[in-house]
Parts: C-alpha cells; sequence; structure tokens
C-alpha cells in the first residue's frame, strides 16, 4: 500500500531540503516530495512537529553473529538498531568463523535479508582469521557482497601485510578500515594511559598505539593508491594527521564515536564500570574536544557507534578480565542531538551528512535522497522526547552501555526500510 508521511520537517543537504513538506512512498521508492500531497488509498502518517532525513546507517557495528550468539545475534542487534533510527549497518568481521570468504559473507548478508531489521551491508577480513599472515578471499567476499575490508577487532600488525593486502584488494575499489592498535607497544594496556590509569592501578594504553599505526597507515595509502578509513578515531594527534592527509588529497576519511566525543577517561573511577573498558580506550578532554572540533569542521567524515555487545557475565569481571566494548546504537541519535546539534555545534544537515550521507559514499552503497525515485529508506525522529538511556532496557541482547542513565533529548519515532516500517511510534516491527 502507499504511504503518505505528512507535514515533517525534511532536512536532506543533498537536494537541498530543509523546511516541512509531504513524502509519498510507493513501494520501495519515493514517489514525490512536495508540499500538501495527496494520494488516493494511501495510509497518511501525520509527522508534525518531527524531522524526516534519509536514512541514518552506523557503518560500524558488530553483530556478533556467526558464533557470539549469547552477545546478540542478527535479529537482536538489528532490532536495537531500528529502534535506534538506522536504516543500515556495516557488520564487523569478527564472528567465529571470520568473515573471511564468500559464504561467511553470504550467511550475514541471507540472515539479515530475512530475519533483519535493517540493512546490512557486511564488511569482510582483510586477512584470514584476523591473524595477519594471509590474505582473505577478497574477490570472493565482494561477488557475495561485502562492501568494505577491515580487520576489525585488532589492527594488522605488519606493515608489509597491509601493503599487499593493498596493493592486491584495491583492484575491487572498496574502502580498507583501519583498527589501529600497535599490539607491541598497547601490550595489555587497559584504559588512557596518563594520571587516571596510574591512579587506579590499571595498565596504560598510550595515544602513540593508536597514533602510530594511523600515520603509518596514510603511508601506506600513499603508497598503494588504496582508500583508507580510519575506525573509531580517539586522539586529537591522530585526527591532525587525518587533517593533514585530507589537505594533502588523498583518499583518507575517518569515524569518531559518541563515546570518544563525548565521555573521557575521567568517567571511569574506583567502581571500575566495565561498560566503560572501550577499544581503543576513552581519552582525555582535550582528545574529546579535538573530534568534536573535527566532527565540526569536516576532518570526522561519520559518526557511528562501533556497537559491541557483551553478555553481562562476561562485562561482570574484573576489569583485567572484561573484554573491551560497549553498546550504543540504540542512543547515538540522542547524544548527537542533545550534545552537539542542540548546543549549535552542528546543524542538522551536518548530522545527516555524518550520520546517513558520508557512511553511504564511504561504503559505496547505493544512495539515498528525499527526492522522487530514490529508494525510501527513511528515519523520522522527535527532537523534542526526553528520556533516560537504558531506562526501558534495550533491543540489544547486551546491556553494556557506557552512556546509562544519561538523559538524552531526542529520539527515533518511525524508520522506513525500502517503503516498510521498522520502527512505528518507536516500537519495532
Ligand atoms: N571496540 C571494542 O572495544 N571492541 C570491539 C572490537 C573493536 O571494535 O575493535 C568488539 O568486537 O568487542
Ligand atoms: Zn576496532
Ligand atoms: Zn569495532
Amino acid at each position: 500500500m502507499a504511504l503518505l508521511l505528512k507535514n515533517a520537517h525534511i532536512v536532506d543537504p543533498s537536494v537541498n531540503l530543509d523546511g516541512v513538506a509531504d513524502v509519498a512512498i510507493e513501494g520501495d521508492r519515493i514517489t514525490a516530495v512536495g508540499e500538501n500531497l495527496a494520494v488516493e488509498g494511501a495510509e497518511v502518517i501525520d509527522l508534525s512537529g518531527k524531522y524526516l532525513v534519509p536514512g541514518l546507517v552506523d557503518m560500524h557495528v558488530h553483530l556478533r553473529d556467526p558464533g557470539y550468539e549469547h552477545k546478540g545475534d542478527i535479529v537482536s542487534e538489528t532490532r536495537a538498531a531500528a529502534k535506534g533510527g538506522m536504516t543500515g549497518v556495516c557488520s564487523m568481521p569478527n564472528t567465529d568463523p571470520v568473515t573471511d570468504n564468500g559464504v561467511a559473507v553470504e550467511y550475514v548478508k541471507s540472515v539479515a535479508a530475512a530475519k533483519g531489521h535493517c540493512r546490512v551491508y557486511p564488511s569482510g577480513a582483510i586477512t584470514k582469521g584476523l591473524k595477519g599472515e594471509i590474505i582473505s578471499e577478497m574477490g570472493d567476499m565482494v561477488a557475495h557482497g561485502c562492501v568494505a575490508f577491515t580487520d576489525d577487532g585488532r589492527g594488522i600488525q605488519g606493515a608489509g601485510m597491509l601493503r599487499r593486502a593493498m596493493d592486491y584488494g584495491k583492484m575491487f575499489g572498496k574502502v580498507f578500515m583501519s583498527h589501529c592498535q600497535d599490539e607491541d607497544l598497547v601490550g595489555e594496556g587497559q584504559i588512557n594511559e596518563g594520571a587516571v590509569s596510574t591512579r587506579l592501578g590499571l595498565l596504560g594504553w598510550p595515544a602513540e598505539g593508536e597514533e602510530l599505526q594511523i600515520q603509518r597507515d596514510i603511508m601506506i595509502a600513499r603508497l598503494t593508491g588504496a582508500k583508507l578509513h580510519i575506525q573509531h578515531i580517539s586522539t586529537a594527534r591522530g585526527l591532525e594527521m587525518v587533517r593533514a592527509a585530507k589537505a594533502e588529497g588523498l583518499p583518507v576519511t575517518c569515524e569518531a564515536t559518541p563515546h570518544h566525543l563525548f565521555l573521557t577517561e575521567d568517567a571511569i573511577d574506583e567502581t571500575y564500570n566495565t561498560s566503560l573498558k572501550v577499544n581503543p580506550p576513552l581519552r582525555t578532554a582535550a582528545d574529546a574536544e579535538a573530534l568534536r572540533e573535527g566532527v565540526a569542521d569536516g576532518t570526522v567524515d561519520a559518526i557511528v557507534t562501533d556497537h559491541a555487545p557483551h553478555a553481562d557475565w562476561e562485562k561482570s569481571r574484573e576489569f583485567e578480565l572484561a573484554p573491551f566494548g560497549m553498546i550504543g546504537i540504540e542512543g547515538s541519535l540522542a547524544l548527537v542531538l542533545t550534545n552537539l546539534v542542540k548546543t549549535g555545534k552542528i546543524t542538522y544537515q551536518r548530522m545527516v551528512e555524518l550520520m546517513s550521507i558520508a557512511p553511504r559514499r564511504i561504503l559505496g552503497v547505493d544512495e539515498v535522497k528525499i527526492e522522487a525515485g530514490s529508494l525510501a529508506d527513511i528515519t523520522v525522529f522527535d527532537p523534542e522526547i526526553r528520556w533516560t538511556i537504558g531506562e526501558d532496557g534495550f533491543e540489544s541482547r547486551a546491556h553494556n552501555c557506557g552512556f546509562t542513565g544519561t538523559e538524552v533529548c531526542g529520539r527515533a519515532t518511525d524508520v522506513f526500510v525500502g517503503g516498510k516500517a521498522t520502527l512505528r511510534d518507536g516500537v519495532v516491527c
């Protein structure tokens, strides 16, 4: 049946839209955008007071499926994505078995298509088993729908390995996404190296453990001509390196997470909250401030969550034994609205670039525009809903959210993927 979304404030910088209008949808496409639209027989949804934007995409998400379904699976984590307002996610390959061949990509793609609550764009490992030793079956993975290559969860330790993978893999035209972590330097580091790690008696993880690989990967991208995307960037100097690479004209992009933008190492205290144990670690206030500047000035291309579900029993251990990672996909839109848009740091248009347009462009997946003919992947949110993260639990199977208890303003109410509702009035469908 046709759908008519009425009276929403549409924001889509790609077609210069910033104002109230109606959107008509038929099948999986937008058929018209304009004022006072009427479509015979259409279901009419009044969206007065709400914003309507091209569907949000979180390009860094751990679905944990196959292999770690006790943390989350494709159904539970795409439900979380829909609840957070996402129409699509890029899944990470650190599953078991690792997503490093066409069959593994096919599994994620087909289960998501059959049972998922948003689109899933699978990434594939750069090296077999994420071991950093042998190049994965890149061509096979691309043939099965892999959109990007990454060894996320680990960095590629050998510079020569990365060089060979980029030299070979660049023919597929996909982006290489780097988790930058020099394992020899980082060692058993638990949180950012500094006064907080010293006071709490936790081994430190120096900013240099990330920056060395950011610089190295930029240099190897320059050498090979491959497209490079720096994942979950967390340090001011690392961001400076990306800024310089962009100024040089290299095909380098980067992403930042809400936790690296809005939390710092100072949130970690004697309660040893393991939800705040993330890779890379929460950094200093100066780092977070530099990242927010980068979001505003365009150096940071995309906001992602690095949504990383872990079971309660895995996180309820000594800080050193708990795994790294926090969930975030249900709160990211609200955190960005609350901390960046409503404070005037960025506009709604910039938010749409960061959370919708740039992720699709970097991943090279179908564009979505609020105009006739486009795929009807749409996110609707109410900027005035006040709520507290975690108060009603989570759609995710996991609870390891570092923002639990944080009061925010703004929440997704309705999401459409290919014209089909996946969230209606805040309820996942
Ligand atoms: N970010 C994390 O702290 N953890 C991620 C891995 C990763 O993104 O590197 C995970 O898979 O749990
Ligand atoms: Zn990572
Ligand atoms: Zn990750």
